[in-house]
């Protein structure tokens, strides 16, 4: 073990809150064999410090690997309006249970997150419910562009999220006129859901014509991804702003953004990591149907290139729960959108086992990555100082992933059935477990979620 280091040279106090024993950290410096006290939801102290430590609560990790709490930057929990599918209690819920100690929640609430108390509106409805960490992002759209450099700072604000093609909820803007006036008007990297309007509508004759849903990545095709994806992008770079791209599903999109890499950060999701079309559409039906949708293989192995070459900045769930009942509508009428806040690091984890990548680069695509990317204060890597949110995994568990396992109010997953390898074992948040053995513990001691100063020009400071 590495010598002992603490936050604080004068820190005599040597009694800790929690301590870790004998985990694997994935630390900035790789995996090492580490003790980690924390006091007062901060890391405190590393290394070996058995002996020296007393703590109020031990947890021995020996066999697990430490990470750095996941943070999911793109989840639904459809609180207000929309509760039988999902709320901020049971969302975080399966969240924690699924090693995920921070989320960024969706605006296409009902009503929609727009304006100030719609945001006040959300944190006290988190306020002693929520599982894990959070913060909520604002829609932007033509009503509130030119107030979204006020709203973009308020505390518990994850940034702006603009869809350019209509999914679920009534949140659109596709008109270049109103995007210039967001982009001139935000300076937080705003989050965005590229998909082409105009091309959506000509072509939603085909689905309505065959109303089959393997037609669905037909529909909404590479060409509606990609025409969307250089349109941002272009008005992006004219406006001097940064970018963040939700779930990229496409390998066309992938040439295009290598080119324009400075201006944008990339998200992917496991659903397009994991689920390959047309099988997932012939096994799951609707349960499969996804915007993007989940696409052919060329695509699925061009995302996997992308988070090999490190294109990829974050992986997130894009948690998106319809109850089995609105999914059962006939295609087109069922809605798009699947769970994955609780499968998001079982599943990755599995991808880790089966080489698909290291774990240290997982820690980068969920810890590390949303970090550096939205400017967490305090998160995102496991030293000194930082958060004790910590996420730990037993990565030779094998489990199978079932429908009720599931905490998420819609009750089921795509990967029902699924073996994996690679589980999380226990989840901490500010020093605390709340999950441990893989049950949850305590109660919901979710915070709002803090963001580093924000750049007023985005290109030249971050
Ligand atoms: N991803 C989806 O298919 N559905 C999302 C909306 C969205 O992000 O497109 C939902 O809120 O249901």
């Amino acid at each position: 073990m590495p010598p002992k280091l603490t936050l604080d040279k004068r820190l005599t106090q040597q009694h800790a809150d929690l301590l870790i024993k004998s985990g694997i950290a994935i630390t900035p410096s790789g995996a090492e064999q580490l003790d980690i006290a924390c006091i007062e939801g901060t890391i405190v102290a590393l290394g070996a410090l058995t002996g020296t430590w007393t703590a109020d609560t031990e947890l021995d990790a020996r066999g697990l690997h430490i990470l750095p709490g996941v943070i999911d930057s793109q989840v639904h929990f459809r609180e207000p309006g929309l509760t039988h599918k999902e709320d901020l209690e049971t969302g975080t819920r399966g969240a924690v249970l699924g090693g995920v100690t921070g989320i960024f929640e969706m605006p296409n609430t009902n009503p929609l997150t727009l304006w100030p108390d719609d945001l006040h509106a959300k944190l006290d409805a988190a306020k002693g419910r929520a599982w894990c960490n959070y913060a909520f992002y604002m829609g932007g759209s033509a009503v509130n562009a030119d107030q979204l450099h006020t709203l973009e700072k308020m505390h518990g604000c994850a940034g702006i999220k603009v869809f350019m093609g209509s999914s679920f909820g009534d949140l659109l803007t596709d008109d270049d006129t109103v995007l210039r006036r967001i982009l001139a008007n935000g300076h937080r990297r705003m989050a965005v859901h590229a998909e082409d309007e105009a091309r959506l509508r000509e072509r939603k004759a085909i689905v309505e014509a065959s109303r089959d849903v393997r037609q669905h990545a037909i529909w909404r095709d590479v060409e509606s991804a990609l025409k969307a994806t250089q349109r941002i992008v272009n008005l992006a770079i004219e406006a001097e702003r940064r970018l963040h791209l939700l779930h990229v599903s496409t390998a066309d999109e992938m040439v295009f953004l290598v080119r324009h890499k400075r201006y944008v950060s990339v998200e992917v999701t496991p659903h397009h990591l994991t689920l390959c079309a047309p099988e997932c559409y012939e096994q799951l039906g609707s349960l499969a149907q996804m915007n993007p949708p989940v696409r052919e293989k060329r695509h699925q192995d061009a995302l996997w290139e992308a988070v090999r070459n490190g294109l990829v900045d974050v992986i997130c769930s894009d948690h998106a729960p319809h109850t089995l009942e609105e999914k059962a509508q006939p295609y087109p009428n069922s809605p798009s959108g699947m769970t994955g806040v609780q499968t998001l690091l079982p599943t990755m984890l599995n991808h880790v086992n089966s080489g698909r990548l290291t774990l240290q680069r997982l820690v980068d695509l969920t810890s590390a990555g949303p970090a550096r990317i939205f400017g967490i204060a305090g998160k995102g890597r496991i030293a000194l100082g930082y958060d004790a949110d910590l996420t730990l995994v037993d990565l030779s568990a094998k489990r199978r992933i079932e429908n009720n396992w599931i905490a998420s109010r819609s009750g089921w997953t795509p990967y029902d059935g699924m073996e994996v390898t690679g589980w999380p074992i226990h989840t901490v948040i500010h020093g605390q477990g709340v999950m441990i053995d893989e049950a949850l513990v305590g109660k919901p001691i979710g915070q709002p979620i803090q963001f580093l100063e924000i750049p007023s020009k985005a290109l030249s400071d971050v």
